[in-house]
């Protein structure tokens, strides 16, 4: 008898983390949803998936890191699939009197949170139940292009698109690794509308992408076994103009 794939996601708590745990639950997936809290639409959705577990891990604690890889080494019998979707996205000048702590931060949540979780979940992510297992980092165009306004924040993106090259020469050929690299999908409320317009106005297809487009890219990942140390980029064409 097949077993069910098992999918581990970062930031599950709201946004593209919650539109994909909704999504492969949908598939038929059991889900392990890493969040920072057990509240919400992610905790109300658990209620009625007996699929979906909830692992509380804060990646700006090494404790609470340890905490959740122990947890799912003690509890999840193999790993199908990783999406590295956690991360903060805030301007290097809201920070000008914490500009260290913030950019620590940003190393956890995007470098030291994936490459911990890469090399501690190995073993479980050997034993698949699919053709290979699959680590997806979700990047940003400003890796390869940096917005100098979120300096900060596009080197750790730029450092988690490394470490993926790094782990796809690492973990092949039973593990696959990629990346993607969104562009406008869906802003934040504190975007204002002259930043929405201009981002638009620099983007090709000049609507926001939505986190459906994001799941078409993973799902085209995961079906594709010939795929690894890819990076794709999902943007409107944004980082052409
Ligand atoms: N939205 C867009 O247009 C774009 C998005 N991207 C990338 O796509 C991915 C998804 O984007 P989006 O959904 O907007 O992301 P969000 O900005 O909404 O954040 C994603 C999640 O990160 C988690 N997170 C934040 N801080 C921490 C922390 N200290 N420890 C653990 N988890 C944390 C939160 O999960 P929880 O609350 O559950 O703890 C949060 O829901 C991100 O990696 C983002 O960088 C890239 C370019 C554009
Ligand atoms: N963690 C996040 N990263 C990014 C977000 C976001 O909402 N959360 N949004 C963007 C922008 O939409 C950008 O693509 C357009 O200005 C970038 N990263």
């Amino acid at each position: 008898m097949t077993k069910q794939p098992i999918a581990l996601i970062t930031g599950a708590g709201r946004r593209l983390g919650l539109h994909m745990t909704r999504y492969l639950l949908a598939e038929g997936w059991q889900v392990i949803a890493l969040s920072r809290s057990h509240d919400g639409e992610l905790a109300e959705l658990a209620t009625t998936n007996a699929d979906l577990s909830i692992v509380t891990c804060d990646a700006l604690s090494d404790a609470s890191v340890d905490q959740a890889i122990a947890h799912i080494q003690r509890t999840a019998s193999h790993l199908d699939f990783v999406l590295h979707n956690a991360s903060l996205y805030e301007k290097d000048a809201a920070h000008t009197d914490d500009a260290c702590a913030f950019y620590d931060q940003l190393y956890q949540i995007h470098m030291k949170l994936p490459a911990r979780l890469n090399e501690g979940l190995r073993s479980q992510l050997e034993k698949r139940v699919r053709t290979t297992a699959n680590i997806i980092h979700i990047t940003d165009i400003y890796a390869s292009n940096p917005n100098p306004e979120y300096a900060l924040y596009c080197s750790t993106k730029a450092g988690l698109e490394n470490l993926m090259l790094s782990f796809a020469k690492r973990l092949a050929p039973s593990i696959r690794v990629n990346a993607i690299q969104p562009g406008p999908i869906k802003f934040l409320p504190e975007h204002s509308d002259a930043d929405k317009k201009q981002v638009l106005s620099e983007t090709l297809l000049p609507v926001e992408g939505g986190f459906e487009a994001l799941q078409q890219a993973i799902q085209s990942i995961l079906d594709n076994e010939y795929m690894t140390a890819a990076i794709i980029r999902v943007d409107g064409g944004r980082s052409v103009t």
